[in-house]
Parts: structure tokens; C-alpha cells; sequence
């Protein structure tokens, strides 16, 4: 009858590719199927635990959650059973079937993209967590039993991990009264895992994340024997917690296995009680970037899972893991409005007041330690520079910058305002993509000439903070790539005196004129600059309206509906210029265009744009070196 029943089906593509990967693994710490096995299970508790506060039949008189590993010499076989919510056919098709957590995505994503082969692949499980799919590692057939709680149909799925599985009807006396039995058939090269002793100290190593108690049977028929309480890491006090517990506890929740950078666990007594244990990771999480900026905070309401992916934090600081327990929060309602409650916005307020204060601190005790936070999340923790205007002042003392004073992204506000130059009212910027290519541009030379730093904004995110912050300690924050540069007050460097002699200022006007002519559907206008040195010419946004590359951005993402034209500012001073003014009115006018043209899109290049038509400036320069190459020639008699 249930032979008759049984189904098979495919994996998907993507799971297929990953099973053959876990089929041949010979990855060195394959322990981990253990605990993805176990913290299955244990999420299968907290699911029922939730559901069964709506309806509590589901758990009748056996509220006694626990999670039971059997270990079989004789068949050779690891069983994993918990009494939680259990699969139904459905859920055992989407859920062992596909991908179904975002890690393990993750994985396939920089599998496909850095590691091609398996030995690279190998080095990338242990940096993400497979899952159940882990446990083909050690296992040559895997077999679930399991019934749903509430359900009177029960199912066994079956496959070796090679292409397909299947699902048959179980019939209700051979299936476990609810939840879930994990039965591994081990392979021969992993026998060792049927040794109580190894079993056990897997368990134990692994089981402070783990908020259901662990329970052993060392060979079928004899008694299970308890090896853990299952009591929640954060309820215990701090001084009862190893660095090792806290660190296997951040390991399970935010599916990374580094080391945390921070870890922060206290207990809030005022107004509202809650207990909150939070970790900022060692490295940076492969979703930190993500267009949903969802935090994955775990919410608890009297130890009771509510929601595993709960906004707890603003997303500015979604890089922190944690688990947020409260005693206050009402369980009688949905998850939904539980999160929408008051009292969960003051606790999410009051948690993110601490954790900011936390990373003060850091700031403030150990600088080098909080560098290396900034350095994974700093670019996030801008976010709330524009975000979230109240807490400004507090991120701005976070803050570390590249700049022309300091390549390296160290330098802090404080130390820019300390070293301001003499007449110098602004923090000055320049916004780009990259802090190399900015450190490089020409809008930069008349600023360095006078000692003046300038902060090399590189995240996406600066253009928006920096154009909407009124200033940090009374200095307003100015583009120098933007308006005019009002910088001939600071006074310049020894040694840097203005010495070149500038063109006659009435040929010097006919030229611009002759620009803004031949330039007229590029340029919103020509005029002279303060901040060239050594460049001719770079090109400046409008006084009024956007940085250039705020609006770069903006037209990117299709919210600007026309960009602005630059303004082309001159070096006065650089011989180019003094050449060309001596030559208007007299040169040939098309020759002279080339030039006015070549001058404008090299300062678009500058600004890492291209030039505006890629052929007319190759015929262009083509003409220009043609001629410059032919006319001294023609000069030169022939020897
Ligand atoms: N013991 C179990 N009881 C009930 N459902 C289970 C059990 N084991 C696995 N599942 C289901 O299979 C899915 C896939 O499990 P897998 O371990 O691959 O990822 P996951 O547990 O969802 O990942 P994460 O650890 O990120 O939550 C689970 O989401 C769950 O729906």
C-alpha cells in the first residue's frame, strides 16, 4: 500500500549541485550536521510553542519539548527526533526540496561566482550554514518520519542525495504522535559518530544555543539520559557564561562562524523588562547589503519564539545579531501586532540607544578594536548619519573617514576641525566612487596647495548624508566640487606661491566666451578657478542643486528626471590657457574647437565619466596629435 503511494520527485537544480557537493565533501569539520540537525529540531519546538498559544490542543499534555538523539550500532543508524511542529507533505516538498534559507543561497552564490571547484567549495561550508542538506556529509540515506502536529497523516521522505526523493504515506502507529524523527544511515567512514562519548561531547559543545533540552540514547531500548536543560543562553547571568557558550550561541544565530567583534548582553529593568543578548559580527554578513534592509533580530516573549526575523534595531544597525526577550509584550496577539505595539517601539528604541552607546564606548576604550567594526559596517552606520537625524551627533563622533590627511580611513571630525587651517569656516569633501580615483582629481590641487583636508567621500550613501547634515561642530560641510570655491582667504602653503602670470583678462574673457559658445548644450557656464594648479580645466556642479554625484546617483536609479549641466572652471595660470587666449580671434576657429572640446571632455574623464561622444573625441584627438606631430616636422628641415 504505501510502496503504491510513494513519490518521487527531483530536487531543484540548485540543491542537486549541492548535495553532490555534501555527498563528496571530505570537509574536515563535518561534525556540523549535528547541530544544523539539532537546531532544526529545536526550531521545530519554538514553532509549535508559538502556534499552540492560538490553539493549544496542538500540544495537549505533552508540553515537555524535547529534542532526542538515538544512536544505533546495529543498523548503523543516528536518529534526531523532536516533538514540534512536524512537516506535512507539503511542507516536506518546500522545504527539503529547495533552497529554502537564505545562507545556503549564499553559498551557492559565491560557489557559482569564486569557487569552482570542490576544494574552494570546501573552504566556503564552513563559513555559511548548509543546513539539513549538511548531513550528506555523513550519510549515504537519510529517512524522515514525521507528522504534523494536530494532523492525522504522517510521512516518510527518503532519499541517498543523488537527483530525487521521495515522500510515501507512514502509517500513524509507525510514525511519532508529532513532530519530526531524522533517521541517518550513516556511511562507513562515519561510524565514529555512533561512540556515545563523541555524540555526547558534539552535543554538549554545541548546545547553548540550542533553548530545548538534549536528551542521549546511547543504544535503542535503553533509558534516554538528559545532557542539557535547554535553558535560553540569555536568561542565565553573565558571570555563569564561558566566551566559548556566548560565541556558539552567536554562531547559531546569525548562521556565521567567525568570531564576534562585540558581544552585549544585559538585562533592562525600568520601564519596560527585557533581556537582550546582541553580537556585532567579525566579518561582514553576505546579506548586509540586501535591498530590504531587514534586520534578523529574534524576538521572544517569555522565552516563547515570536518572530525570528524581527526588526529590532533600525536597519542602520541590521548588521547586529541578537535576541530580544521580553516580559511585557502580550503573547495573545499575531506576530504582526506584537511588532507593531508601543511597547515594542520602546524597546526597540532603548535597545538601539544602548548598542550606540556600547559602540561609543568602544570608540572611546579601544579605538582599534572599534576601527575594525567601522571597517565592515561603517558604510551602514552612515546610513543613520542621514536616517536618523537625532542620533547624528552621537554617529558623528563614530565616524572615520578617508581623506587627503589620511589615506588609510582613520580620521576622525574631531581631528579634522582640530587641524583646520587659518580662515578656514568649512569641512570640505569631494564624492565619488572610489578614495583612490578622488585622491587623484584636479578639483584637489588649489586645496592642497593650501594645506586645506579634504574628506574623500566613497559609499553610496555619503552623497546623502553629507547633502542633507547642517554641519558638525558649526562647519558646514561643503562640496569642492560644487559652487565656488571660496578658498583664496586660506592662505597658501610655503613654497606654493601663485607665480605663473595669468593671459590679459580681456583675452582671457573672449575665450570663455568662445567656450561657453562651442560648449553651449554642455555647460551651464565658463569661468575662472581658484582650485586648479596644475590641471586646466574640471568641471564644478551649480552652486544651486545637486553634487554631481548625488545626481549621478539620483539619474542612475531613475528618480532625476534632468541632470544639470557643470560649470567648466579654468586654470587661469596654466599654460594651455595662456596659449589658447593668445589664439582666439586669430587661429583657425575649427582647430581652435578641437581643443575647447578635448579640454572639456579630459575633465570629464577626471571626474570618471566618459567623454560625451566617444567618436567625435578619437577624431578629435586623432587631428589634434596630427598636427602636432606634422607641424614641427614640417619645420624641421631635412637633414
Ligand atoms: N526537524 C524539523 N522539523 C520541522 N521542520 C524541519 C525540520 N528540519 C527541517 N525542517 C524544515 O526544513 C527547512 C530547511 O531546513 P534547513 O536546515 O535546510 O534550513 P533552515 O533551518 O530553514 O535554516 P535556518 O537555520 O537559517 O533557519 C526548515 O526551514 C524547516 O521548514
Amino acid at each position: 500500500m504505501e510502496a503504491a503511494a510513494s513519490q518521487s520527485h527531483a530536487f531543484q537544480a540548485d540543491v542537486s549541485r549541492l548535495l553532490d557537493l555534501m555527498v563528496h565533501s571530505v570537509y574536515s569539520e563535518r561534525d556540523i550536521f549535528l547541530r544544523e540537525l539539532v537546531s532544526n529540531g529545536a526550531d521545530a519546538c519554538e514553532k509549535l510553542r508559538y502556534e499552540a498559544l492560538a490553539n493549544p490542543a496542538l500540544v495537549g499534555d505533552d508540553s515537555n519539548f524535547l529534542i532526542t538523539v538515538t544512536l544505533d550500532k546495529e543498523s548503523k543508524t543516528l536518529t534526531v527526533a523532536d516533538n514540534g511542529i512536524g512537516m506535512s507533505q507539503e511542507d516536506l516538498t518546500q522545504a527539503l526540496g529547495t533552497i529554502a534559507r537564505s545562507g545556503t543561497r549564499a553559498f551557492l552564490d559565491r560557489l557559482n561566482t569564486e569557487a569552482k571547484d570542490d576544494a574552494a567549495g570546501k573552504d566556503l561550508i564552513g563559513q555559511f550554514g548548509i543546513g539539513f542538506y549538511s548531513a550528506f556529509m555523513v550519510a549515504d540515506r537519510i529517512d524522515i518520519e514525521t507528522r504534523k502536529a494536530g494532523s492525522d497523516e504522517a510521512f516518510l521522505w527518503s532519499s541517498d542525495g543523488k537527483g530525487t526523493f521521495s515522500i510515501a504515506p507512514l502509517a500513524l502507529d509507525k510514525a511519532p504522535v508529532r513532530g519530526t524523527r531524522v533517521i541517518l544511515h550513516l556511511k562507513e567512514a562515519a561510524g565514529e559518530y555512533l561512540e556515545p562519548s563523541r555524540a555526547e561531547h558534539i552535543l554538549r559543545e554545541h548546545s547553548s544555543a540550542i533553548t530545548v533540552p538534549i536528551a542521549l540514547v546511547e543504544a535503542p531500548g535503553q533509558e534516554p539520559h538528559k545532557l542539557t536543560e535547554g535553558s535560553a543562553l540569555w536568561t542565565k547571568p553573565k558571570s555563569a557564561i564561558t566566551e566559548q557558550e556566548y560565541a556558539e550561541f552567536y554562531h547559531d544565530l546569525s548562521g556565521q562562524f567567525d568570531e564576534p567583534a562585540l558581544t552585549l548582553h544585559w538585562r533592562a529593568e525600568g520601564r519596560h523588562e527585557y533581556t537582550v543578548l546582541a553580537f556585532v559580527p567579525g566579518s561582514r554578513p553576505f546579506d548586509l547589503f540586501d535591498s530590504s534592509r531587514k534586520g534578523r533580530g529574534k524576538l521572544y516573549v517569555r522565552h516563547v519564539l515570536i518572530a525570528a526575523d524581527a526588526d529590532l534595531l533600525p536597519s542602520w544597525l541590521r548588521f547586529v545579531r541578537l535576541v530580544v526577550d521580553s516580559a511585557d509584550l502580550p503573547l495573545n496577539m499575531s506576530r504582526e501586532l506584537i511588532q507593531q505595539s508601543p511597547v515594542f517601539a520602546s524597546i526597540k528604541k532603548a535597545v538601539a540607544n544602548r548598542v550606540t552607546q556600547e559602540l561609543t564606548k568602544l570608540e572611546e576604550t579601544d579605538p582599534e578594536a572599534f576601527g575594525k567594526i567601522w571597517a565592515n559596517f561603517g558604510a551602514v552606520l552612515k546610513e543613520g548619519l542621514y536616517e536618523d537625524p537625532e542620533r547624528r551627533d552621537v554617529l558623528f563622533k563614530l565616524a572615520r573617514f578617508t581623506s587627503t590627511a589620511d589615506l588609510d580611513g582613520k580620521r576622525t571630525l574631531a581631528a579634522y576641525v582640530a587641524a583646520l587651517r587659518p580662515n578656514q569656516t568649512a569641512i570640505y569633501y569631494l564624492n565619488g566612487d572610489d578614495a583612490k580615483t578622488l585622491a587623484a582629481s584636479p578639483q584637489l590641487e588649489g586645496f592642497r596647495a593650501r594645506g586645506i583636508e579634504v574628506l574623500l567621500l566613497a559609499d553610496p550613501i555619503d552623497a546623502f548624508w553629507v547633502s542633507s547634515a547642517a554641519g558638525y561642530d558649526g562647519k558646514p560641510f561643503k562640496s569642492i566640487s560644487q559652487g565656488a570655491a571660496d578658498i583664496k582667504a586660506i592662505p597658501l602653503l610655503e613654497g606654493k606661491e601663485e607665480t605663473a602670470a595669468e593671459p590679459p583678462s580681456a583675452a582671457l574673457a573672449s575665450l570663455f566666451v568662445l567656450m561657453k559658445q562651442e560648449l553651449a548644450d554642455s555647460v551651464s557656464d565658463v569661468r575662472a578657478s581658484d582650485r586648479l594648479s596644475e590641471s586646466p580645466a574640471c568641471l564644478i556642479a551649480p552652486e544651486h542643486g545637486f553634487d554631481r554625484r548625488l545626481e549621478r546617483i539620483l539619474a542612475e536609479h531613475g528618480q532625476l528626471r534632468e541632470a544639470s549641466k557643470p560649470v567648466l572652471e579654468i586654470n587661469p595660470s596654466h599654460p594651455l590657457v595662456a596659449a589658447l587666449a593668445a589664439q582666439v580671434g586669430h587661429a583657425d576657429k575649427a582647430a581652435l574647437a578641437d581643443i575647447i572640446w578635448l579640454v572639456f571632455d579630459e575633465a570629464r574623464l577626471l571626474d570618471g565619466e566618459k567623454p560625451v561622444n566617444a567618436a567625435d573625441f578619437a577624431a578629435r584627438l586623432t587631428r589634434v596629435l596630427t598636427k602636432a606631430v606634422a607641424e614641427p616636422a614640417a619645420k624641421t628641415p631635412a637633414a
